[in-house]
């Protein structure tokens, strides 16, 4: 190591034994430790960072360096004879975090992320996030593979496409778009996003002249967020072997900042880089990675459930013998095997209808026999959305013939359910996802209603209202924040003028902004107008429990939300509030 200058403070603590590591653990807020090998020497490269972070943060009651030397630490026993410089976060005496390599932007933004949160902690901003303390094994056994490795981590990217951009029914153009770069999307969601998210999300932009306009802008709709992987991707920061051993004791911080910065930023800026090759970045913003995994906790609370998975919407049918009988059992074999009922429909077929879930019969001789059956009585037609859900109903129903099932899949439903006047599966299930698409296009044509959330609720109750529009299966087409005038809410209200309560109605609105919604799903109208409940939520918590004025009315004038009669209300209203919809592929944005 250098020799000290007389009078320069020491920049990290030394610990080469077992005492002065547990004394080290007593040290308040964060202290990065660089584990060495006493061959080769500390991390000088990293040092020139770990100073410039200790002048620039300015932090030294809560921001402490070390180096530890591997042989001389029982606790460090694992690192013992490795060449990969290892860069440890012990937080208030925790380990909480580790980066392997000497991956300078990644232990800088690591850094700089622990002690801002520190910060917030203590000035009573924010509560202690749960940290998993990451316990040491022998390398040598297979539970090593548990601990945390940083450096090896999947890495997501969060994509904000803007509200505008919503409001212009481009979202699915640019998820296309997005997909076709060979980017994964793993998953979606729409929301209005709030003040704090978007002055966290974007506050690089914080000192920029328009920032309040724009956050301003940013609340005013809905968004479409985006969680994205590559695919075959490397992880992002994980160094080669001839990467590490490139970086040699004697180099310099510099050089070595730019050889992984230039690695990080062609691996990380790919997907922006993409989005603005395909003229599309002006329309969505790409977060920077150090803070995606917080988003994505805030955005996608079950994140690690979903991720990996294909989520899948098929259209299955129920046909009318096993729908009379066993309508229940089948049902209740749906949800058990995991699939998300959407959509469920009882009607009788025509058959026009009838010939369209019977093609694969077509050239059997039955298939008049077939065909009469079908439109005879009631089968149930369902919308079903499961994990890798076309070819996971496939296995399930099993083969087209009850013949072919008894011999071949005797477990499917198509053999437990085999009916004697009919040859066939009982069952139906889209052939692909280009068919269920159409299929459920056919079978529930999409409708759009008005619905608004009224001043009352609270923001809170209004993430969660939309979460439960969105688990009944609604799609929000369109949504803005709005003063409702007396001119609009007249028209919104046009049957209930002449009432005595409806200067009260009036009054109830103009207490603030009310949340406008445009919600499309099969029959959406009385749908939504179901989930609402009855319009005095005591009476709504006798009779609908579950239903949204339940939870969330507190009296008939402050009920929480409001729906449009009928159809033809919701279409005056959707046109008077926001502007034609393109009535084609509603659901595709
Ligand atoms: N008796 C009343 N006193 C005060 N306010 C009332 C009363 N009846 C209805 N309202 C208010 O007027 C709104 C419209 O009344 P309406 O009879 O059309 O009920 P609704 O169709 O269930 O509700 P909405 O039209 O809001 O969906 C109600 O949502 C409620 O806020």
């Amino acid at each position: 190591m250098a020799s000290k200058k007389r009078g320069e403070v020491q920049l990290q603590t030394v610990i080469n034994s077992q005492n002065l590591w547990d004394e080290m653990l007593l040290n308040k807020g964060l202290t990065v430790i660089d584990v060495y090998q006493a061959w080769c020497g500390p991390c000088k490269a990293m040092q020139n960072l770990f100073r410039k972070l200790k002048t620039e943060l300015n932090e030294d009651e809560i921001l402490h360096f070390a180096v530890a030397e591997a042989d001389s630490v029982v606790t460090l026993q694992s690192f013992r004879d490795k060449c990969e410089p290892v860069f440890l976060f012990s937080l208030n005496g925790k380990i909480i975090s580790m980066v392997k390599g000497a991956n300078a932007p990644l232990v800088n933004g690591k850094i700089i992320q622990l002690i801002n949160e520190e910060k917030k902690i203590a000035a009573g901003e924010m509560v202690r996030p749960q940290y998993t303390e990451i316990i040491f094994v022998d390398s040598d056994t297979e539970d090593a593979a548990e601990v945390q490795d940083e450096s090896a981590e999947e890495h997501f990217n969060i994509v904000i496409i803007r509200p505008d951009t919503v409001h212009s029914r481009k979202v699915h153009e640019i998820k296309t778009i997005i997909t076709k770069g060979g980017f994964v999307i793993e998953a979606e969601d729409k929301r209005r996003l709030t003040e704090e998210v978007v002055r966290d999300f974007y506050s690089k932009m914080a000192d920029e002249p328009e920032f309040e306009d724009f956050v301003a802008f940013m609340t005013s709709g809905l968004s479409s967020i985006l969680v994205i992987s590559q695919e075959n991707q490397q992880a992002p920061f994980e160094e080669t072997e001839s990467e590490t051993q490139a970086e040699e004791p004697s180099q310099d911080y510099p050089e070595l900042e730019e050889k992984v910065t230039s690695e990080k930023m062609k691996k990380d800026y790919s997907l922006q880089e993409y989005l603005e090759r395909q003229q599309i970045s002006q329309f969505c913003d790409v977060g920077n990675s150090i803070n995606d995994n917080k988003f994505i906790d805030i955005f996608f609370p079950d994140f690690e459930k979903i991720k990996g998975m294909k989520l899948e919407k098929i259209l299955a049918l129920i046909r009318p013998g096993l729908f009379k009988e066993n309508k229940e059992d089948v049902l209740g074999i749906i949800e058990n095997e995991g699939f998300k009922i959407l959509m469920k429909r009882q009607l009788v077929l025509s058959k026009e209808e009838a010939q369209i879930v019977c093609k694969e019969y077509e050239n059997e001789h039955y298939f008049e026999n077939l065909i009469e059956n079908m439109t005879s009585g009631p089968s149930l037609a369902l919308v079903l959305l499961g994990d890798n859900g076309l070819e996971h109903w496939k296995d399930l129903i099993g083969p087209k013939s009850v013949e072919e099932a008894r011999t071949r899949a005797p477990e499917s439903l198509c053999a437990q359910f085999a009916k004697e006047s009919l040859p066939i599966n009982q069952l139906y299930g889209s052939d692909s996802l280009e068919a269920a698409k159409k299929e459920i296009q056919y079978f529930f044509p999409p409708q759009s209603t008005l619905a608004l959330i009224k001043p009352h609720v609270h923001d809170e109750n209004k993430d969660d209202i939309l979460k439960i529009i969105k688990e009944d299966g609604f799609e929000v087409t369109q949504m803005k924040e709005l003063l409702l005038t007396r001119e609009l809410a007249d028209c919104i209200y046009m049957t209930i003028q002449t009432k005595d309560f409806y200067k009260d109605v009036l009054e109830m609105l103009a207490e603030g902004p009310s949340v406008i919604m445009v919600l499309t799903k099969w029959n959406a109208v009385s749908e939504w107008r179901k989930l609402m409940g009855p319009t005095d939520p005591e009476e709504a918590r006798l009779l609908s429990p579950d239903s949204i004025r339940a939870h969330f009315g507190i009296n008939v004038l402050y009920n929480a939300v409001h729906g449009a009669s009928n159809i033809y209300v919701a279409e005056e209203n959707i046109r008077l509030l926001f502007g034609e919809l393109d009535p084609e592929n509603l659901e595709e944005n």
